[in-house]
């Protein structure tokens, strides 16, 4: 080790005094616990520099402070603690501290009839800031699931209707002929389109908030949804989730107001925001809503 002391340029003054929003670091490797889950996140963390005379904030002392996660479950009191080692290792220089982790929460899902299950990854987003108003803590994840247009399903039906016309001209129609059309591809002339989804929901926390309530968000949005996207599949699982597509058509508008009225029965949120995209496969360009509730 070099037994001179080493030259500290952080701890010199600037010629250009001016305090900064933000400094610190972008996209940290971090393995932490997640909903009982093993996961590598990214990790941003930083402070204000608000002594506008000071030439730079203590880098490695927020890299320590996030260290604190390491394979810890991540939950509210651990996010404090690093915002406030930041804030402490800091007096002096910073009256704000931010931390925000991203990275993909893999859970297990079941399949819908057959006894198979297997692995989702949902894309998640903590942050977390303490100022001088307090504390505000922030979870978002992306649900994936299956929507399947009402206005392309009535079309369809429309056209089976004059189809059934057509191959049935005589009004006394045999019941067994029927059964065997509608098993037929005439039976079916036509299919509505449907496509592949994703829900952003963002979640502000309730003051009293202890864990981050990643299941409990996820498993209301895909229970409100009705059509999330599926993990191991046999035909008797495709077969259900084609009824489930059938029993739940949706416009982007409709899977926002459902959305809406789910998380507004979460007690672990005082605000949210939400937005839906239906990467639709009628046109080249996607079909987009939000909303929001008690969100500044
Ligand atoms: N402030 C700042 N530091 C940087 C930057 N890029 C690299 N660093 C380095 O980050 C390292 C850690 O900084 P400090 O936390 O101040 O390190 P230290 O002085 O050994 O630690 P303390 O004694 O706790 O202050 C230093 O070697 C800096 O040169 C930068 O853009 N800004």
């Amino acid at each position: 080790m070099n037994e001179q002391p080493l030259p500290d340029i952080a701890a010199q003054a600037t010629h250009h005094e001016l305090p900064l929003d933000w400094v610190g670091m972008a996209g940290i490797a971090l393995p932490i616990r997640l909903a009982d889950a093993a996961v590598t996140a990214s990790v941003d963390i930083g402070v204000s520099l608000d002594d506008a005379g000071a030439r730079g904030i203590h880098m490695s002392r927020l890299y320590l402070a996030a260290q604190r996660l390491v394979h810890q479950p991540l939950n509210v009191p651990a996010v404090l603690q690093v915002l406030d080692d930041c804030l402490s290792s800091h007096q002096e220089l910073s009256d704000s501290a931010t931390l925000t982790l991203r990275g993909e929460v893999p859970l297990k899902r079941p399949a819908l009839v057959s006894p198979l299950n297997g692995w989702k990854g949902y894309p998640f987003e903590v942050r977390a800031r303490q100022d001088g108003r307090g504390v505000n803590i922030e979870l978002q994840v992306e649900v994936g699931y299956s929507s399947t247009c009402p206005c392309s399903a009535a079309l369809a039906r429309q056209l089976i209707q004059q189809r059934f016309a057509w191959d049935f001209p005589d009004q006394q129609v045999d019941y067994s002929s029927v059964l065997d059309w509608l098993g037929s591809t005439q039976g079916i002339v036509a299919t509505p389109h449907s496509q592949r989804s994703t829900a952003t929901l963002q979640l502000r926390l309730a003051p009293d908030c202890i864990e981050l309530p990643v299941l409990a968000l996820i498993d209301s949005a895909e229970h409100a949804l009705g059509t999330p996207v599926q993990t191991a599949v046999k035909r008797a699982d495709e077969q259900a989730f084609a009824l489930a597509n059938g029993q739940n058509l949706m416009f982007c508008e409709d899977a926002a107001r459902r959305l809406h009225r789910a998380l507004r029965q979460l007690p672990q949120a005082s605000a949210f925001r939400l937005k839906v995209v239906h990467a639709e496969s009628l046109h080249a360009h996607d079909a987009v809503a939000e909303s929001s509730w008690n969100w500044c």
